[in-house]
């Protein structure tokens, strides 16, 4: 038999490695299986978001913008930049170079903090006992007083569209060692527009089937239909209720077939990005008689505060209901770490910021326009627009708005929506807002510094009361 451990956590994404280093520096032992491998056969920490997610795709955006700013931008500053051209394979060692960087970075960390690293496949048996497979098919099981299952999300396939190497999922998108000239997207959610983005920056004819007839249904209707226009003017051609039906490829063409409100269509692109949504890695993970349950939809079933149905299993992150972000993910895991050391920890799940990283970015918290006239809430609406504001023109950066929706008796804040320049940073204001309880008074009578994009919050706040300084609104007394 091997170690013991108080707390074995199972992946080491966002939410395991973090996890194992909060319950490690909570003075728990604490190890971390994962079976992620490099070409060394090393293990590699950091899970999807690290590795084929998160950092990639924005060191990809980050990289894309800058070739399109020069190409369209730089021009309106006065600064002629003839003959821009991208180097694929730069660009691709750049993004390759960050995540090597943080993902080594995890290792140094569970060192640091005294977090064993076990590599292999995870399985959880009975009695919190955990069975590691390593690559080689040694077998090793592990008892422990404590089992956090953080094994994360997969890209979904789907029937029409089989992954080759012209079709791809998220993580094929990443990799292209040169710009199609034409791409398919199959969904028009985070992933389709942030990948899609990318390459239509980059060169690529883009064009995005999406099933559903509504633009981002998730998103403030008002701000999805701005953003739908900033879109399809940089040229993405977003087709909606188109749903696919097949795939072919012939010559290194693929002949996607869709059939929309108006008939059945054909396109022919030189790559397919499949981004149609992601489903949890549960698959080999729990041995019958480990007793825990899944939920109707194929999730770890959790309680609200990450608790399974066994007693001492835990699961957090993509595995388990709400949304699939990272950060959500990381907060779980320090709530479980620190629920598991007898401390008190609770997630907001009312106030977890959602970031689209498109240009302009749209990032949200809180409930939309929609949901609230749906649940029959009784609301004020402030809004501000980047055009307005001198910092965004400064920034050639006028697209998009700030929007606050506050209760209409208590004034409390009930949602804040940013489509605009740097709005994923912005966010972090309507959160801490929203986490603290305030009123759209409070954010009104805060002193915003001059100028920047964040008086755009400011002045929405202001705005909810009809009393914005830089717009012309309705008189209020
Ligand atoms: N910036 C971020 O926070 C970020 C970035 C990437 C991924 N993620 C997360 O990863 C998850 C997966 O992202 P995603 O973009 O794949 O999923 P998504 O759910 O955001 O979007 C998928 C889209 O595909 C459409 N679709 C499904 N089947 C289709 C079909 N057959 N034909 C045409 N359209 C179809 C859906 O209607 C939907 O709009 C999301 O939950 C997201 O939260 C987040």
């Amino acid at each position: 038999m091997a170690d013991k451990f108080d707390v074995i956590v199972i992946g080491a994404g966002p939410g395991g490695y973090v996890a194992a280093i909060r319950a490690a520096q909570l003075g728990l032992k604490t190890a971390c299986v994962e079976k992620w491998s490099n070409e060394a056969g090393k293990p590699v920490f950091g899970g999807t978001c690290l590795n084929v997610g998160c950092i990639p795709s924005k060191a990809l955006l980050e990289s894309s913008h800058k070739f399109e700013e020069a190409k369209h931008d730089f021009e309106t500053h006065g600064i002629m930049a003839q003959d821009v051209t991208v180097d694929v394979a730069k660009m691709q060692g750049r993004k390759n170079n960050i995540v090597k960087n943080l993902t080594q970075g995890i290792a140094s960390l569970f060192k640091a903090n005294g977090v064993t690293s076990i590599h292999g496949a995870g399985k959880l048996l009975a009695n919190k006992q955990v069975e590691v497979t390593d690559n080689a098919g040694n077998v090793t099981v592990y008892d422990a007083e404590n089992v956090i299952i953080a094994t994360g999300s997969r890209p979904v396939e789907i029937p029409p569209t089989p992954l080759n190497e012209h079709v791809v999922d998220s993580t094929g998108a990443l990799e292209f060692s040169e710009v199609p000239k034409r791409l398919g997207v199959i969904g028009a959610g985070v992933i389709g527009l942030e990948l899609g983005s990318v390459w239509a920056r980059l060169g690529s004819e883009v064009v995005v089937l999406e099933a559903q007839d509504t633009f981002l249904g998730a998103v403030d209707q008002q701000l999805a239909k701005d953003a739908l226009k900033q879109f399809t003017k940089q040229g993405l051609d977003i087709r909606l209720r188109a749903r696919v039906t097949g795939s072919e490829v012939k010559r290194g063409v693929v002949k996607v077939s869709y059939s929309d409100t108006k008939g059945d269509h054909e396109l022919k692109v030189d790559k397919l990005i499949v981004a149609v949504g992601r489903a949890p890695n549960t698959d080999n993970l729990l041995a019958p008689d480990s007793g825990v349950n899944l939920d109707e939809r194929g999730f770890i079933f959790v309680d609200d505060q990450c608790k399974t149905n066994m007693p001492g299993v835990w699961a957090i992150g993509d595995v388990v209901r709400g949304p699939m972000l990272a950060h959500k993910a990381s907060e779980e895991g320090i709530v479980v770490a620190e629920r598991i050391a007898g401390h008190k920890g609770h997630v907001n799940y009312d106030c977890i910021p959602w970031v689209i990283y498109t240009h302009p970015e749209i990032a949200w918290v809180g409930k939309t326009e929609e949901q609230l006239k749906a649940e029959g809430e009784e609301y004020k609406v402030g809004t501000f627009p980047f055009a307005a504001s001198g910092r965004a023109m400064a920034a050639n950066a006028t697209m998009g708005m700030v929007k606050i929706l506050a209760h209409k008796d208590t004034d409390r804040i009930l949602g804040m929506h940013i489509v605009g320049p740097q709005a994923s940073e912005m966010i972090a204001q309507g959160v801490i807002a929203m986490e603290f309880g305030s009123s759209s008074e409070d954010l009104a009578m805060t002193v915003f510094a001059h100028p920047t994009l964040s008086e755009a919050v400011h002045e929405a706040a202001l705005a909810v009361e009809g009393k914005a300084i830089h717009i012309a609104q309705r008189k209020k007394r």
